[in-house]
């Protein structure tokens, strides 16, 4: 059994994973820019801790020290690559693509048959689609909703507070005006893409997806663990690349 951490801008999601890479439950911690979040994690496992991080990297070093010193081992960091799990990146520069969302093209792609989109609706909200072969077809990248919101507070003298009950309407207040905002801005994006491309399936993840998934039209599958999910897949595929050419070496 081995640890995989995905370590976003405000949260950091982990989750056991079994031999074959797949996941188990998942929870997950809003960081704080802080790494005193180590300390929450699970020491009952015998593999590697597997780790992918978008956010600062003072946040993967508590997670490099925690690792070595409680148990006795490196963390080994995933990076986007150009191919990995059957995956190709559409970046000419795939160092440039955002690690949670290679590893969410991965875990969607293999997730069933044909072409799918992926959305990540986190502190940014990330839109992926990989056709049917496994060939990323790019992206985008906006505000997530509330970090919209934290955009209109800053740069306005708008104090907003957050609603229970966004209406498919217009707003006739301004609390209401923000948050109906957001959430039409981020469905209207993603239903733009749908429209775009000939979709099989459609993959919604992050901690915003649950108030985006009943505005969205079309079947949506809620996937929480979609980006640990393929960091599952590129640890073992990584694990038996590396045992193959210790294997040659000797
Ligand atoms: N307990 C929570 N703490 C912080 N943010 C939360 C929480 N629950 C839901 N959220 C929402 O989820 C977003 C973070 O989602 P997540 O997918 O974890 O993002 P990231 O990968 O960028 O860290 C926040 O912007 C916020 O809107
Ligand atoms: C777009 C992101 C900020 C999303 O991060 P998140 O909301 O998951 O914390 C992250 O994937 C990132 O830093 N990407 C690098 C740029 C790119 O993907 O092109
Ligand atoms: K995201």
């Amino acid at each position: 059994m081995t640890l995989l951490v995905d370590i976003g801008n405000t949260r950091v999601k982990w989750a056991r994973a079994d031999a074959a890479g797949r996941p188990g439950p998942v929870q997950a911690l809003a960081h704080d820019g802080r790494g005193d979040w180590v300390d929450t994690l699970p020491t009952d496992f015998d593999g590697p801790v597997w780790f992918a991080t978008v956010a600062d990297a003072d946040l993967a070093t508590p997670l490099q020290a925690w690792s070595r010193d409680r148990l006795d081992r490196a963390a080994v960091e995933v990076v986007s690559t150009a191919s990995a799990a059957g995956v190709q990146c559409a970046y000419a520069r795939p160092e440039c693509l955002g690690v949670d969302r290679w590893l969410a093209c991965i875990g969607a792609f293999h997730r069933g048959p044909g072409s799918v989109v992926v959305v990540d609706a986190g502190t940014a909200l990330t839109v992926d689609v990989v056709d049917a072969t496994g060939c990323h077809q790019g992206g985008l990248i906006v505000p997530g909703m509330a970090t919209m919101q934290q955009a209109i507070h800053a740069h306005t003298r708008i104090r907003s507070q957050p609603v229970e009950q966004v209406p498919d309407d217009l707003a006739r207040d301004t609390d209401t005006a923000v948050a109906a905002g957001a959430l039409h801005a981020a469905v209207g994006l993603i239903e733009r893409v749908c429209r775009r491309f000939a979709l099989d399936r459609r993959i919604l993840a992050g901690g915003e997806a649950a108030r985006l998934a009943d505005r969205l039209e079309g079947d949506w599958h809620l996937a929480p663990d979609i980006v640990l999910e393929g960091l599952g897949r590129v640890a073992v595929e990584s694990a038996i690349n590396a045992s193959s050419s210790n294997g040659h070496s000797r």
